[in-house]
């Protein structure tokens, strides 16, 4: 791949689009729950500004029609307080509004442009030609000298503000985008043996992950936890109890069930479920054996016990690489957070080179105050795509 950086970008004076991926949790007022994704960019956004470009930034936040599609202005704010030049808020993302806030940008200045995703293009997928005829790219691109892509967490979507611009636009990828490929792409060639954690609530993913690495002899052995967990468990014919099993079904995971009942059948051996699970009894965390399942009627597995933290932290003590994707339960919740924070710091504090995928896993690492890991991923989907072998839209689109 021949993708240039930052390094072969000469940045003064010229006016430079950024696509960064600050899309984030929002608080009930629409004011940001958590700034994680926002303080990623700052390396590439400061060196920018520091090497007296103007910056054009494109995000989106949310999806139209959902909780979180929302207006910048408070990710503008932040991102002035962040960043070592003034960042401006525009509430217009390509058209003369927009083109005249991005012209009277002086060298150091940064103006965040309104959510992509209030244009209808800009939610649909397009290869990276007809992308580049969206108002979107053409209208914008006339004001833009370069093109800078730091927005891996969204490089798995082929939308106009990710892979219009290369082909009108000299296209560099930023710090963020830079560092992710290079540990994402790499972690093949990391010390065995390598163990894969996969959890969280990305069931079919995941098992794109899973079949990945069992296939291609990636990892020596898989670890289920979360909702990952509860699928596997339930292609093994473990009775996860109705109210789990009615979870699994109404989020539209009930296909994957099958999917995982086939990796089962061809590598039993090298996939652990857990050995005992965390539910909510009378208001408390009760453990229950798997033998021992199912819970009573109206109770869901919610986390992974004490037996299976113990279980796959041995694992992951004898490995040379970890990789982790997805929280163990439903972290958010003091109850059943020990699974995520118990097995996530013994990887954290293991001698195992390790990476950890997902926007949640992350929130959950922050939460937690763990720290030692090699590498936390600012993208979910995306890492997931990574670890399966799959070409990234928008990072093939830089590749020029
Ligand atoms: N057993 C479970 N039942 C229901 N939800 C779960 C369970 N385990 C984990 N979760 C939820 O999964 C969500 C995170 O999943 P996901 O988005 O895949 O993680 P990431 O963003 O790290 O990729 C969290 O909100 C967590 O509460
Ligand atoms: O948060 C994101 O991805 P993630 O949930 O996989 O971490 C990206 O901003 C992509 O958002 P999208 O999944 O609405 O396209």
């Amino acid at each position: 791949m021949a993708i240039r950086t930052l390094d072969d970008l000469d940045a003064a004076g010229t006016t430079v689009g950024v696509r960064v991926d600050i899309n984030s949790p929002l608080a009930n007022d629409r004011s940001l729950a958590d700034d994680a994704r926002l303080r990623a960019h700052v390396e590439t956004l400061d060196e920018l500004l520091d090497r007296g470009a103007r910056v054009a930034v494109l995000a989106h936040q949310g999806r139209p029609g959902g909780d979180e599609f929302a207006r910048l202005e408070p990710h503008a704010d932040r991102l002035d307080e962040l960043l070592s030049g003034p960042v401006s808020y525009c509430d217009a993302t390509f058209t003369v509004g927009a083109r005249d806030a991005v012209e009277a940008l002086d060298d150091g200045e940064a103006v965040l442009l309104e959510n992509t995703r209030f244009y209808s293009e800009e939610y649909m997928e397009f290869d990276p030609e007809r992308a580049s005829e969206t108002f979107l790219v053409e209208r914008l691109s006339s004001v833009l000298d370069a093109y800078v892509n730091d927005a891996f967490a969204a490089a798995h979507r082929s939308q106009p503000s990710l892979v219009g611009f290369p082909s009108v636009l000299d296209a560099y990828a930023g710090r963020v985008m830079e560092a992710e490929l290079d540990v994402l792409g790499n972690v093949n060639d990391q010390p065995d043996p390598r163990v894969d954690i996969v959890g969280g609530a990305k069931v079919a993913d995941s098992i794109d992950v899973v079949r990945h690495v069992l296939e291609h002899d990636l990892a020596t052995e898989v670890l289920t936890t979360g909702v990952v967990a509860n699928v596997f468990m339930l292609a093994a014919s473990v009775d996860i109890g109705d109210a789990s099993a009615a979870f699994v079904r109404e989020e539209g995971y009930w296909d994957q069930v099958e999917r995982a009942a086939t990796l089962l059948d061809g590598h039993r051996d090298r996939i652990r479920l857990p050995l005992d699970v965390a539910v909510e009894r009378d208001g408390e965390r009760t453990e229950i054996a798997q033998d021992a399942l199912p819970p009573r009627e109206d109770e869901s597995v919610l986390d992974i016990g004490h037996d299976t933290i113990e279980a796959y932290s041995e694992v992951v003590a004898d490995a040379g690489t970890v990789v982790l994707n997805g929280p163990a339960g439903v972290f958010e919740d003091d109850t059943f957070a020990a699974g995520t924070r118990e097995l996530f710091t013994a990887v954290a504090e293991s001698d195992a080179y390790s990476v950890v995928g997902g926007g949640d896993s992350a929130a959950a690492i922050r939460r937690f105050g763990i720290e030692g890991f090699d590498h936390v991923s600012t993208g979910g989907g995306a890492a997931l795509r990574m670890l399966t072998g799959e070409p990234l839209p928008a990072v093939d689109a830089l590749d020029q």
